[in-house]
Formats: C-alpha cells, structure tokens, sequence
C-alpha cells in the first residue's frame, strides 16, 4: 500500500513530520510518502522521505508569475505530484496540462476527483494513478473506506475500464491502520491522508499506527 501524507497548509513542522516518514517508511513493507508545501519542498527532500507536491501547474518555462513549474518542483526533490487535489481543483484541460508538465519533469502523478465519473475521465488522461476522495468527508476523521466504500469500489472500477494500469488511491478521514485495510480491501492501492498525521500531536506515532497491520 502506498500512504501519501499530504501537509496542506497545516501548522506542523515539515521537517518534522519527513523524518518521521522516512523512519516509518524503512520499518514497513509499505510506501510512505509526505507532501509539504512548495516552500518547504527543499528542506523536506533532504530528510531523505520521499516528498511529493501538491500541485504543479499546467506551463513551461516562461512568463507565468506565481505558477508553479513541474521542473522546479523536482529540483528541489519532489519525486510525484498531485495534481486537482479538491482543494486545487482545475478544468479538465488544466488538468491534462498539468499531467503533461509532471510527466515532462519525470514526476510520478496522482490526479484527484470527486466520485467514480470523474475518476474515470481522470484515468483517460494517463497518470499513474488517480485519488477518490469525496470533498464532504475531507478533514471529518470519518473514513471514507467506512462512510461510503461503494464510492471506492466504484472508482476502482470506472479507473480500471478506462486503464487498468492507473492505480487507485482513497483519501478522506483516513488516520488509523484499520482505516488502511479497509481501503485496501475495497481495491485501493493506497491512501492520501492528511489531518490524522498533520494535525496529530505525536505524527510519528499516528504514522506508525497507519501502517502497523501491512
Ligand atoms: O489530501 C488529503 C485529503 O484531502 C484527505 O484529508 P484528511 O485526511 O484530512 O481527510
């Protein structure tokens, strides 16, 4: 399974948190990533985790103040990418930019969507996977492998009729192990998650526990 912490905006210390992601992700058989904040990419990669971003935008170099370019963000170390994260979202042509501007800079892609239809359009534009995450659950502590498993199973399989070789993550109020298997056993190859781990007073141990039973 793959575990992909995405930061957001949240007032924990990024460094912090990488290097608990690093120890963690040596002590299990899975993969555990952590998405800072662009400004901290830099300082994260160098924990030695594996950092992705939150967002890169659909350009090339040039005259695009306040974008932010696909090859800087793997400069500084960022080995993937979200892309339309709920929070970030784009239009569909944006979208494909986006995924065309990762792809570009040799980053790996996760494009997010909000229900299995938009699942499927996001698996037609070729990234390596793609997230489900229902925006109403984002942030609730409720999972979503719980809440609404019928909408996991139902992107595993609108991603799999598009192109069985995009992998599908779940995300929303994911925190614990038990959260984990869950979604595993609904067809997910991973979770996107954030507040279990941003927001926790010990992440290191919210981390440990997200991982425990793989
Ligand atoms: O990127 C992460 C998702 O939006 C899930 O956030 P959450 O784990 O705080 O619900």
């Amino acid at each position: 399974m793959f575990v992909l912490v995405n930061l957001k905006t949240y007032p924990c210390d990024p460094v912090a948190v990488a290097e608990a992601v690093r120890d963690v992700n040596e002590s299990t058989d899975a993969r555990v990533a952590v998405a800072p904040q662009a400004a901290h990419l830099e300082r994260v990669a160098e924990t030695g985790a594996e950092t992705w971003a939150q967002h890169v935008d659909p350009i090339d170099y040039g005259s695009n103040t306040g974008h932010t370019l696909a090859e800087t963000v793997a400069e500084a170390g960022a080995v993937g990418t979200l892309i339309n994260h709920s929070e970030q979202r784009l239009k569909l042509a944006d979208v494909d930019g986006a995924v065309e501007a990762a792809e570009r800079a040799d980053l790996e892609t996760v494009v997010c969507a909000n229900n299995p239809a938009q699942i499927g359009a996001a698996a037609a534009l070729g990234p390596d996977a793609v997230a489900v995450e229902p925006p109403e659950l984002i942030g609730t502590g409720t999972p979503v492998s719980q809440a609404d498993p019928d909408i996991v199973e139902d992107a595993v399989e609108a991603a799999q009729a598009v192109d069985a070789d995009v992998s599908v993550l779940c995300g929303a109020g994911i925190s614990t192990g038990d959260d984990v298997v869950a979604a595993g056993d609904l067809g997910s190859e991973g979770v996107l998650l954030a507040s279990g781990v941003a927001k926790a007073d010990d992440p290191t141990a919210a981390l440990e526990d997200l991982v425990a039973p793989l």
